[in-house]
């Protein structure tokens, strides 16, 4: 049976203070700008940083507080980092057994452990290499059967996939897929790349300059970003404003002098003055140079920031009056006829039914 890990430390020094839950058996994506403590909770989780106040838990058994501090040997955990760190004068399954054996066992059932790990993550031929002959991808492979083969009770992956190439990480994502559900462990995943979080966590938390800003189920929490940081990472818009005093059942938010109608998501009805988010899409937005005619609702000037190339559609970032950040995709052709460049002042459309409204908190 899995455990929830529960973290609630600080970190003078770092100026990290954190409140947060790894969820028994559920993978955890750790995600945030540079240096906003991802690591640091990482290391709080491995023991190789101890918190100046408050504590880390495994269920109910504490790992570190003002009292104790168990050493990263003796926790039950396992750490995929970046680069694999394999023993390069061993061969492969004895890098595997390695670990098995550190936790006990003798060496026949630690080989024979090894073994079936091998074979779980496909690399039962590579068995008898030594791990200097490996390929980034195979010794990739290889780390993991290292780690799971401990039976750990909690995974840390620390951006497991960064320094491999598109092909090879493409394969490992689908590894990490499969094996990490049927682990049982409960798992925390460090990592940048969006892919990696709608393919293998379940949760997610993020982390902006130390402090908690938000955590959930990845599909609530991307479905509705409430920070500029989560907003980039699923791909929408997020104006930001507040619910129109005069008229708050109106679905009106006021971004600056720029009024934004979508549909209100709730829970409660908005109340005049309330912090609002809006997101929509980059694809929802039209622009223009010169007012559109017809349906007057939201239409906003905007100004270009620069323009993106990428492939069939072109993205065009741009900002509104009162500076906030949005993007339109348009069309390759759509985009030439308009002959945009930096500073110019547009018209941006998007119809009310594509703008999603809901309260900050
Ligand atoms: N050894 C250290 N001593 C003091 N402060 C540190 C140390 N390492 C990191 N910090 C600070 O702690 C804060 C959190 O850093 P951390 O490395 O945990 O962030 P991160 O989110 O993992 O960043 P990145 O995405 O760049 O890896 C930062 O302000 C950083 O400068």
């Amino acid at each position: 049976m899995a455990d929830d890990v529960l973290i609630t430390a600080a970190i003078d020094a770092r100026q990290f203070d954190v409140d947060a839950t790894l969820a028994a058996g559920r993978v955890t994506a750790i995600v945030g700008p540079n240096g906003s403590g991802k690591s640091t909770l990482v290391g709080l989780v491995s023991g190789e940083l101890r918190p100046d106040r408050g504590s880390v838990s495994l269920g109910l058994r504490v790992l570190s507080d003002a009292a104790a501090h168990v050493p990263t040997h003796r926790r039950p955990i396992a750490l995929l980092a970046q680069r694999p760190l394999l023993f390069p004068h061993l061969d492969v399954v004895d890098n595997v057994a390695f670990g098995v054996r550190s936790r006990g066992a003798g060496k026949t059932e630690a080989r024979e452990r090894a073994l079936r790990e091998l074979d779980a993550v496909g690399a039962a031929p590579l068995a008898s290499r030594r791990a200097r002959a490996l390929s980034g991808g195979e010794a990739q492979r290889v780390a993991l059967a290292r780690a799971l083969a401990t039976d750990p009770a909690i995974v840390l992956l620390d951006e497991p996939l960064a320094s491999l190439d598109v092909a090879t990480a493409g394969a490992m994502r689908a590894l990490l897929a499969e094996r990490l559900p049927a682990c049982g462990a409960t798992v925390a995943l460090v990592t940048h790349d969006p892919l990696d979080i709608w393919t293998l966590a379940d949760d997610l938390v993020c982390l902006e300059a130390g402090r908690l800003v938000e955590s959930g189920p990845i599909a609530d929490v991307l479905a509705r970003p409430r920070t500029g940081f989560l907003a980039d990472l699923s791909g929408v818009n997020l104006l930001e404003g507040t619910a129109d005093p005069h008229d708050p059942a109106a679905n009106g938010v006021l971004v600056g002098d720029d009024r934004v109608l979508g549909l209100w998501e709730g829970p409660e009805d908005a109340v005049g003055g309330q912090h609002v988010m809006a997101t929509f899409a980059p694809s929802a937005v039209a622009l223009f140079r010169t007012p559109p005619a017809g349906s007057p609702r939201n239409t906003w000037g905007v100004r270009v920031v620069d323009v993106d190339p990428r492939g069939a559609t072109v993205r065009v970032n741009l900002t509104v009056a009162n500076g906030q950040r949005l993007s339109a995709d348009l069309s390759a052709p759509g985009a030439a006829a308009l002959s945009l460049a930096p500073g110019d002042q547009l018209h941006a459309q998007v119809k009310a039914t594509q703008v999603f409204l809901y309260p900050r908190h």
